[in-house]
């Protein structure tokens, strides 16, 4: 299993470049012979069809963020052994998880349940990229279930629900001169002192939501101005991206940002509702208890949302520590991915 997880590492698959993973993905899924197989851009969706009274989904997202940039991280393309432990991008988020997806279809030929495996392009950017958000307005037929897993990493546990995200654009406008006599304008970069400031001073809440923590995060994630050395910056650009508890939706995590940062020009550019753990569902329940773990609650954003708000139960559940996800340090254990691997071969074939 960690060698097809080194395997699926090795094609470097930046969100927006899943073609070749999305073509080896669907190669092996049709060589097996006993899936039907549905493929819609780069997400395929393979389905066993034996008339089980239960379905199940099986998902995960094949694109990554971006490789790192510091000269000398290992979590990079191509994977890279270290004793047990596989270092490289991808490494816990997700495909360690996809590795488990791809084992499970080949060695359950008679699952108790029907299972419906999704691998899916664009997971890691805008809401509005998302290959399973594509699928759903293509071919909703082909997503129906009881219930849903997302192989997102949580190192041997269930993770219920998920955080929301939002993202923001926050302007400043000055008047450009010459820097060498700066008096006459007006610095928009400087004005992004205060915001920043704010940002820093800000205590992000952990809400109790069904019994789980949510940790919530608000953090300036990219800067922009400024158009040359010898130029007063007219304009400048802070993004903003805050994860908030399921508790609230996205009109109210928008509110909350506007009145930390009263007073300036914002636009929202993104947004994603979060999910409640829902783990009181009996379908839920029951796979918590086999997996036997306290559950926790998933601070990244995940598409148990989707789920969630397409009525059907998710949880998170799939190899790997998600304290590494987007980590220059991106790692994941073989025996995590195999611990993975036989919970849930366990749970579908007992
Ligand atoms: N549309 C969302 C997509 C963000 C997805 C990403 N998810 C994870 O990293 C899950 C891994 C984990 O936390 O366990 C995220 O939360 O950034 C967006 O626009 O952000």
């Amino acid at each position: 299993m960690a060698l097809l997880t080194q395997a699926l590492m090795d094609i470097e698959s930046v969100s927006g470049n899943e073609r070749a993973i999305a073509d080896a993905v669907e190669d092996y899924l049709r060589a097996l012979g006993h899936l039907s197989v549905h493929r819609d851009g780069d997400s395929l969706v393979a389905r066993t069809e034996l008339g089980r009274a239960e379905r199940v989904v099986l998902a995960g997202h094949l694109d990554t963020v971006p490789l790192p940039t510091t000269p000398g991280s290992r979590g990079t393309v191509p994977a890279q052994w270290d004793g047990n432990i596989l270092f490289g991008r991808g490494a816990t988020d997700m495909k360690g998880g996809v590795a488990v997806q791809l084992a499970i279809a080949a060695q359950l030929i008679e699952p108790n349940r029907d299972i419906t495996f999704i691998f899916y392009d664009h997971e890691e950017v805008e809401a509005s990229k998302s290959g399973l958000g594509r699928l759903l307005r293509n071919a909703p037929h082909l997503l129906e279930a009881d219930f849903a897993i997302l192989l997102e990493p949580t190192n041997g546990t269930v993770e219920g629900g998920c955080n929301g995200t939002t993202r923001f654009l926050l302007r400043t406008r000055g008047t450009a001169a010459h820097s060498a006599r700066a008096w006459m304008g007006h610095n928009a970069i400087h004005d992004l002192a205060d915001v920043l400031s704010r940002l820093q001073e800000y205590q992000p809440a952990t809400v109790d939501v069904d019994g789980l923590a949510f940790r919530e995060s608000l953090n300036a994630v990219r800067i922009t101005g400024g158009v040359a050395g010898n130029v007063i910056p007219d304009a400048a650009e802070v993004e903003i991206n805050y994860r908030f508890a399921p508790d609230k939706g996205i009109a109210e995590a928008e509110a909350h940002v506007r009145e930390l940062l009263e007073g300036y020009e914002i636009e929202r550019t993104d947004g994603a509702p979060g999910a409640k753990p829902g783990l009181n569902h009996p379908a839920a329940a029951a796979f918590v208890a086999t997996v036997g773990a306290e559950p926790k609650p998933k601070y990244g954003w995940t598409d148990v949302a989707r789920f969630s708000e397409l009525g059907i139960p998710a949880v998170n559940f799939g190899p790997g520590d998600a304290l590494l996800a987007h980590s220059d340090d991106e790692h994941v254990t073989g025996q995590a991915i195999r611990d993975c691997h036989e919970a849930l071969l366990r749970w579908l074939s007992s």
